[in-house]
């Protein structure tokens, strides 16, 4: 997907029209999307790598002539969520109408979220992919954007690619940005692969996870990464039996280990026995991937024994996911 030019902006909103002045796009439209969890950087992939999983969020949008935008959410977080325009789903759903030329006379959304916010599960990624699909599926056919722009704008409102991309293209996805622009590509994933997600209860924003990164790294940590991130790539796609040394991380997991203690010292505990255990995206979430039915069964095993010895028994969830191999899909809703 490289080479992409800017997603077009509309003439209207380019000349200085507000979003008032677009046409509606058509009303009594429904339309489903369902949108995969994502566990990015897979430990050396910073804001690269990112892995789609079979736990999904499913949002319905109904297009209205009310003249307003209501939310209904189900499921994780959902009591926490403004239920207006101001929603993750809603406002990127708007805003890619707008990119399109146009906007909706009035909305109704039912969310129901599986993927826990604020774990690094690709929560709010999903919930933006969720928007920009829909949007896209409710605009007139010649206002639809490809699958490029699809990832280029969905990665623009999320502000880096790495979960976005899985999420829209399914197993493994390498991103990269050239200029403003992110791109994206699918690499098929070992069919031996089982991951296994340790989620704590308490949650940490991505934004304050990232604020804890140094501005800069040595050239020795960025060279370990390197070597460790395309190491991972063919340790997913076709050679499992590396993944322990492949999962090694120098740029960011170190820095983050203040803001979530027992994860850390999860990790740790799973890597000091062979386990190919990460920080999953901006934590505090541990994804262990494990090799085979066996592999996962002793993961799970060594997951709850350790996670006794750092927290409260009882408080996290263990979970033994699918890779998710197609991502998002979109359909019209029956019945
Ligand atoms: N389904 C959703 N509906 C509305 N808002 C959501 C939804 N999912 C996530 N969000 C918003 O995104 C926030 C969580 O995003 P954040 O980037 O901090 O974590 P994450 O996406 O779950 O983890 P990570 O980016 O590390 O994988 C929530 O607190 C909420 O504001
Ligand atoms: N690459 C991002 C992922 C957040 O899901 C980070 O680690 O901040």
């Amino acid at each position: 997907m490289a080479g992409l030019p800017a997603v077009p902006v509309p003439a209207s909103v380019e000349a200085g029209g507000g979003v008032a002045d677009l046409p509606s796009v058509e009303s009594g439209q429904d339309v489903v999307v369902r949108v995969p969890a994502t566990s990015a950087n897979l430990g050396p992939g910073f804001d690269t790598l990112g892995l789609a999983l079979a736990l999904h969020d499913t949002v319905r949008v109904r297009t209205t002539t009310s003249g307003t935008t209501t939310v209904r959410a189900t499921g994780e977080g959902a009591a926490g969520l403004p239920t207006d325009e101001t929603h993750l789903v809603a406002r990127s759903l708007i805003s890619t109408l707008s990119r399109g030329g146009f906007r909706a006379s009035g909305l109704e959304l039912d969310t129901t979220n599986v993927i826990p916010h604020g774990r690094g599960l690709g929560s709010s990624a999903a919930a933006i992919v969720a928007g920009v699909l829909a949007a896209n599926a409710l605009l007139p056919v010649d206002r639809r954007l490809d699958a490029a722009h699809l990832l280029q704008w969905a990665a623009s409102i999320e502000g880096h690619p790495d979960n976005v991309a899985p999420a829209l293209l399914g197993a493994l996805a390498i991103s990269w940005e050239s200029g403003y622009s992110f791109h994206s590509t699918r690499v098929e994933v070992h069919p031996d692969i089982i991951p296994v997600v340790a989620i704590p209860e308490l949650a940490l924003s991505t934004d304050s996870a990232r604020a804890l990164l140094p501005p800069s790294v040595s050239h020795r940590s960025a060279a370990a990464n390197a070597g460790r991130a395309a190491l991972l790539v063919h340790a997913l796609g076709a050679d499992p039996s590396l993944l322990f040394p492949a999962t090694q991380d120098s740029l960011h997991q170190d820095f983050r280990a203040q803001a979530m203690l027992p994860s850390a010292t999860l990790m740790r505990g799973l890597r000091s026995e062979g386990f190919a255990s990460t920080i999953s995206g901006a934590g505090p979430s541990i994804m262990t991937l494990a090799v085979g039915e066996a592999g996962a069964a002793a993961a799970e095993e060594a997951v709850r024994q350790l996670v006794g010895q750092v927290d409260t028994p009882g408080s996290w969830r263990i979970l033994r996911l699918a890779i998710e191999h197609v991502g998002a899909k979109v359909g019209v809703h029956q019945g």
